[in-house]
Parts: structure tokens; C-alpha cells; sequence
């Protein structure tokens, strides 16, 4: 047990998270989606949560909200065990989701101003709430739209009213639930701007869901990979990378002959093929799967249906 401090107070622990999640299990019917799950997120990280379809993303987050009671486990969101969470609570973090289609005869700022005002209840201890509303549509980069009706946005400047009424009312912590799902590069890469815009300025800690490691490793601090009802790999895309121990593939060309050999030394066995053929050996290539072609692999895999298998060949290589 950790000792209370000189002045008695105990020290800081899970309390300085603002996600701590550990052996989480969610069972529907006979069907075990979370088997284990355990992460946490400190305050002004961004985490993406990735994993293939079905693995269990929007279950978690939702239990993480407070929207879907647990089958077991331990789970704290700034301080406080969703399954008990109070409207105070609720006020401190901002969702958004899959896509906002109701009130599509409102205007831009006075859905905001009316959303906001909502949150006027919940201010104090330093942070004001709502978010002032013209600052606020300025911040998601929507003023030139800000008098029309929702219902006459693009799909682009939609979503980024969608994160506007995620952050209304200036949360401690946002859940965004696969962000840039329909959208094209342009309208993507203004996301990814958005989302980090969001990170420095209010130190806003993120939780997101995506499928797309590319956009994982553009947006988060960190990535936790969701399968087989587990956390597979935590890490940030740079740590990842590293810990993976793939064999690497050697080609080389020698007296007109293409050859292929795979080996987890490739230096070692580059050093022997010189000390063998000298000036004779041409074309030489040496190359290590990346990342994003394990995690291919491994989703592929996993939905045709050899999750275990899926799972515990891409726990090998990334350990
Ligand atoms: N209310 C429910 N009742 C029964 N099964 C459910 C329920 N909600 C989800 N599931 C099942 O739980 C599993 C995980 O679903 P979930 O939506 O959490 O996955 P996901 O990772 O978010 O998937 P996707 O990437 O497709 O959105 C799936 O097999 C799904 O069919």
C-alpha cells in the first residue's frame, strides 16, 4: 500500500486520470465483446481507440458515458464511475457522435446559444461554461455560416457543428466517435487540424474511435488497439512501430538470378551474402512490414472470422 504524504494527504493516483479503466467485461447474451479491457488516459491526452468492426469500440465508449451498464470491471471518467454519474458529471465532458440529424430548421448559433445555456448551470472552479457562442463557431471555423439552417450545410461543415455541440459546454474530456466516417481528404485533414487546435488550447483530453491507423497515428498521443475483446497494443504509432519484430524480407540479384530470403537478423545475413558474392551481388533490398500492413493483416483476419488466431499473431510481432 502507498503511504499518505507529510501533510497526510494521500498521494496522487488514479485520481490525476481522467479515463482509468481496468478488467473491463461486457456480455451480451452468451456473447463476451470485453473480455479484459484495461487503459487509462491522462488529463490533455489525445487516445484513439482503433480495432475492425464489431471489436467492441462504441460498447466501450458508451460505457465510458455512461449510456451502457458494464457486465464487470473497474471504470472511473474524471473521477466518477458512469454507472452512478450525476448531470454535474455529465456537464464536464462532451460527446459526438455518429452524426447530428435533428434540428435541421435551427440556425447555426442559435442551436448553440440554445445547447449552451443548457450548460450555464455547471460553471465555477475556474472554467466558464457554455463557451461563448460567436468564439465558439469561430474555433470550428463555421462564421460565415453562422445564420444558416443546419439542414443547409455541407456534410463537412456539419460535422464541424457536430464537435461544436460536443464542446459547447467546454468539457474536461471528449468522446468522438469515429469523426471523419463519409468525409474526403480536404474535409478530413480540416478535422485533424480541428482536433489538434482543440488539444492545445484547452487541454481538452480526447477519447476517439476510428478504424483508420492512419488517422490514429496522425491525431493521437497514443493508440489502443481493440480485439478479441482485449487491448492488444498501447503505445504511441513511433513505439508501435518499434517494438514490432516481423521478419524482414532480403532480396538480392546475383549472375542475373532474383533471389528472396526472410530472417528476423537481415544485418547479419546482409553481412554474409557480401562476405559470399562480394561485387557479384546487385539489386539488394531489405524490407520490414510496417505497422499499418500488421494491422491490415490482422483486421483481415479478424473478419473472416479468426479473431484468436488474428489476435495473437499480431500480439507476437508487436511485443
Ligand atoms: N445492444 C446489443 N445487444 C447485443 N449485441 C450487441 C449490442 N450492441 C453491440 N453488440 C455486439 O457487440 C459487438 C461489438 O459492437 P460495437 O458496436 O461495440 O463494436 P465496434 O467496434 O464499435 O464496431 P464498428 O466498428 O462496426 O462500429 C458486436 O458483435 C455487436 O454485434
Amino acid at each position: 500500500m502507498t503511504e499518505p504524504d507529510a501533510v497526510g494527504q494521500p498521494p496522487a493516483g488514479d485520481t490525476a486520470l481522467a479515463i482509468d479503466v481496468r478488467d473491463l467485461r461486457m456480455r451480451y447474451g452468451s456473447n463476451d465483446v470485453l473480455n479484459g479491457v484495461t487503459f487509462n488516459a491522462k488529463p490533455g491526452e489525445v487516445i484513439a481507440l482503433l480495432g475492425p468492426n464489431g471489436a467492441g469500440k462504441t460498447t466501450t465508449i458508451e460505457i465510458l458515458e455512461g449510456f451502457r451498464m458494464r457486465s464487470d470491471g473497474h471504470v472511473r471518467v474524471l473521477d466518477t464511475d458512469p454507472a452512478h454519474g450525476r448531470e454535474a458529471w455529465r456537464a464536464r465532458f462532451g460527446i459526438v457522435l455518429q452524426s447530428w440529424r435533428d434540428h435541421g430548421r435551427w440556425k447555426v448559433r442559435e442551436l448553440l446559444n440554445h445547447l449552451g445555456s443548457l450548460y450555464a448551470p455547471y460553471g465555477g472552479e475556474g472554467i466558464e461554461r457554455p463557451w461563448n457562442t460567436d468564439e465558439l463557431i469561430e474555433v470550428v471555423g463555421l462564421t460565415e455560416h453562422i445564420d444558416k439552417r443546419v439542414n443547409s450545410l455541407s456534410g463537412g461543415q456539419r460535422r464541424r457543428l457536430d464537435v461544436a455541440i460536443g464542446i459547447v459546454g467546454r468539457p474536461e474530456l471528449l468522446f468522438l466517435d469515429e469523426p471523419t466516417v463519409g468525409f474526403d481528404p480536404h474535409a478530413r485533414r480540416e478535422f485533424h487540424d480541428l482536433v489538434h487546435r482543440l488539444s492545445d488550447m484547452d487541454s481538452t483530453t480526447i477519447l476517439l474511435t476510428t478504424h483508420d491507423l492512419d488517422e490514429a497515428e496522425k491525431l493521437a498521443d497514443r493508440i489502443l488497439i481493440l480485439a478479441g475483446g482485449r487491448i492488444i497494443a498501447d503505445g504511441s504509432a513511433e513505439e508501435l512501430s518499434r517494438r514490432m519484430s516481423t521478419e524482414a524480407e532480403v532480396r538480392w540479384t546475383v549472375n542475373g538470378k532474383r533471389l528472396i530470403h526472410s530472417t528476423l537478423e537481415p544485418t547479419t545475413y546482409v553481412r554474409e551474402l557480401f562476405a559470399q558474392h562480394g561485387a557479384d551481388l546487385e539489386d539488394l533490398e531489405v524490407r520490414r512490414a510496417t505497422l499499418e500492413e500488421t494491422y491490415m493483416n490482422m483486421v483481415q483476419q479478424f473478419e473472416a472470422g479468426k479473431v484468436e488466431s488474428a489476435v495473437r499473431a499480431f500480439e507476437e510481432v508487436t511485443r
